[in-house]
């Protein structure tokens, strides 16, 4: 039987946990945790992302603060609200939901932040530390694949992983994560050659590309773990759908656990966004260690 990974029930576990830390820190240092997002533009994707952290932050007992900026906005204005929210010291964790409008350069306004408030951990520093084995901030969404390939084997050890993808955001972070875990990490990507065969060789395959079931079911290797991070909206026998990058259907026969989509690696980063905040402010305010 195939374990559908259930990535809906793991993140709401972790955002109790971050609840539970959230309460003791307000309780013995009377301080509220604060996460900003900076949200530039109109993309109705982004809107309802930006919507569901904002929530998720509040239930936590963090505050969420939100700045909104139209579509037009200049870069140097981003640049200046990103300094602001650096100087504040109430504000514990800074994300800028990508992607900014094409006039502005993301690399930049990402560089701005401070690293001690990287909560997506994007900038040079925490990209760099992640590189090197240092602690820092780990980016949201890789952390939380490997949470949930570790539900089912807690030891990753030797094994052998494929990330599909190589992005700054998913598949470089993820790659490197898996390689922290000592797994043998091949990073596939839009050049790789024969693509299905290098797949097959997955213990844990990680597809993060952006192409509707990319990856077919006759690429999984039998009794492989299966993180799906795609998430890409279609529309199928007329009606709106979302689907990950794998064909789950097919998939789901061969490997021995899959993530669906949804409900899979996706609330995994809201919670890890959260984890990641209240572990900046402890650090940041230096109120010791936190169990999250
Ligand atoms: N679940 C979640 O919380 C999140 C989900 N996502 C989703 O994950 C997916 C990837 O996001 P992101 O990393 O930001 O995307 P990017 O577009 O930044 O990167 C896509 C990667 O896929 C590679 N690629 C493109 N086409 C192919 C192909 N035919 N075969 C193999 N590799 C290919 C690209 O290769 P190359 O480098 O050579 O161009 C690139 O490295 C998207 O569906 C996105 O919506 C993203 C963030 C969070
Ligand atoms: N700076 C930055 N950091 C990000 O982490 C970031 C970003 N920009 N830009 C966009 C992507 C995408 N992303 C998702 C977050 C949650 C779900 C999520 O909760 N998905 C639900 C379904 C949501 C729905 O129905 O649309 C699920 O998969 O079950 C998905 C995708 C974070 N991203």
């Amino acid at each position: 039987m195939t374990t559908v990974i259930d990535g809906k029930a793991v993140a709401a576990d972790l955002r109790e946990k971050v609840a539970q830390a959230v309460a003791k820190i307000k309780e013995e240092h009377n301080v509220q945790p604060a996460l900003a997002v900076v949200l530039v533009g109109e993309d109705p994707a982004s809107q309802v992302y930006v919507r569901n952290k904002h929530t998720a932050t509040e239930k936590s007992g963090m505050r969420s603060i939100e700045h909104k900026l139209p579509e037009t906005t200049r870069e140097e204005d981003v640049v200046a609200l990103v300094r602001n929210l650096n100087e504040d010291p109430e504000v514990d964790g800074i994300l800028v939901q990508l992607p900014l409008p094409k006039h502005i350069s993301s690399d930049r306004v990402l560089n701005e932040i401070h690293p001690d408030k990287d909560v997506d951990g994007l900038t040079e520093v925490n990209a760099g530390r992640l590189m090197l084995g240092k602690d820092g901030l780990v980016p949201c969404t890789p952390q939380g694949s490997v949470i949930l390939a570790k539900t089912v084997k807690e030891n990753l050890s030797g094994l052998k992983a494929v990330v599909v993808g190589r992005s700054i955001l998913v598949g470089k972070p993820l790659a490197m994560l898996l390689l922290a875990e000592n797994c043998t990490v091949t990073m596939a990507h839009s050049r790789t050659k024969d693509l299905a065969a290098v797949c097959r060789e997955a213990d844990i395959l990680c597809a993060a590309v952006g192409i509707p079931r990319l990856i077919k079911g006759d690429w999984v290797k039998k009794g492989a773990i299966v993180i799906d991070v795609g998430i890409n909206r279609i529309e199928e026998d007329g009606k709106k759908r979302l689907v990950g990058d794998v064909d789950y259907g097919a998939a789901k026969d061969a490997a021995a656990a899959i993530t669906p989509v949804p409900g899979g690696v996706g609330p995994m980063t809201i919670a890890c966004l959260l984890r990641n905040t209240v572990l900046a402010a402890a650090r940041r305010r230096g109120l010791g260690a936190v169990e999250v």
